[in-house]
């Protein structure tokens, strides 16, 4: 026997096929691109599940207005949003796609490592103001220099393969990963101790967790090369934004691209200055937002939420962040 799911709201953008495929199993679906939080709090009593991205904070206090919820589905993989522990001892099972937007934020990783290494996007402003610079834009080849890819999950291997194609050494460091697993997406697994000193670019892709949560902090950075690179595609508080700052001052920190910040929109006056330092290409949380990711992650959480009402009807699996559902 499935779960009850007789109403489903849908926020931050998630694709439209969520939605068509709820409705063709007679599921109704309240849809809102963009909801406050004071609405959230009062839209969700009405709902037994809601499927968010990352823009929508699914606290405690939502967890608790949500009477009837008794699933979260996270369309797409980070549930750091999500108070998973709180929807755990209320009975409300948290369900994501984690694999599904993993190509996405691979690609945008790898365009930024190339973006950063030939000073693309300062070019580009300049060229665009008018001005031809350029031995200001000399840049550096990938090829031989050392990335270091910190989490070796579904994205963190998907850059290891492509970077290694361009002559990069890619070494990287995950407590849940085997030198033997790494040896098959050619990277030699480290400890960080080691991985510091020797890296020219460190790219970012483990989950946002109490022990990862400042992991880029002025202890690590003054052990790195000057001059290294970082890019972050994975949640923005795995940097310490004020120690960053003074590594970019310092030219510590060479160059850096961002995708995620702590705070989203970030409106903090020093993250914003981090956003206009001059070796900073910033981009608005862009990993998973492609067509394709999407579609994807829309699908697998719409097929999911169908499956605990009609169990068996898809064969996508039930990714389930809380075990709850079962009990
Ligand atoms: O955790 C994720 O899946 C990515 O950060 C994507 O987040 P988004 O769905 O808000 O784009």
């Amino acid at each position: 026997m499935g779960l009850d799911i007789k109403s489903v709201l849908i926020v931050d953008g998630v694709g439209s096929n969520c939605a068509d495929i709820l409705n063709s199993h007679n599921i109704q679906v309240t849809t809102k691109a963009k909801i406050s939080k004071d609405e959230l709090l009062k839209e969700i009593s009405n709902h037994d599940a809601l499927v968010v991205r990352s823009a929508s904070q699914v606290t405690k206090e939502v967890l608790e207005a949500g009477k009837k919820l008794k699933v979260v589905g996270r369309a797409g993989a980070g549930v750091d949003n999500i108070d998973v522990a709180a929807a755990g001892s209320r009975g409300i099972g948290v369900i994501n796609a984690p694999g599904a937007n993993a190509m996405s934020a691979c690609e945008l990783t790898c365009g930024l490592i190339l973006a950063l290494a030939r000073h693309v996007v300062p070019a580009a402003a300049a060229l665009r103001a008018g001005k031809w610079e350029r031995t200001q834009h000399t840049g550096t080849e990938l090829n031989g220099k050392t990335l270091a890819i910190l989490g070796l999950g579904r994205v963190g291997r998907e850059v290891a393969i492509r970077m290694n194609a361009f002559g990069m050494k890619v070494i990287g460091f995950d407590p849940f990963v085997t030198s033997e697993q790494c040896e098959q997406f050619h990277t030699s697994k480290m400890e960080l101790d080691e991985i510091w000193p020797l890296a020219d670019y460190i790219t970012l892709h483990t989950p946002l967790i109490e022990s990862t949560r400042n992991f880029i902090n002025s202890n690590s950075l003054k052990r790195c090369k000057k001059g290294v690179k970082i890019i972050n595609v994975g949640r923005g508080g795995l940097i310490n934004e004020k120690d960053f700052l003074e590594a970019l001052q310092s030219q510590q920190v060479g160059g850096a691209a961002l995708d995620v910040f702590e705070q989203e929109p970030p409106t903090d006056p020093l993250t914003l200055e981090i956003i206009k330092h001059p070796a900073v290409v910033a981009t608005p949380h862009l990993g998973a937002s492609t067509k394709e990711a999407q579609v994807r992650v829309g699908q697998e959480i719409a097929e999911q939420l169908v499956n605990l009402v009609k169990p068996g009807t898809y064969s996508t699996p039930l990714a389930e962040v809380t075990r709850v559902l079962s009990k």
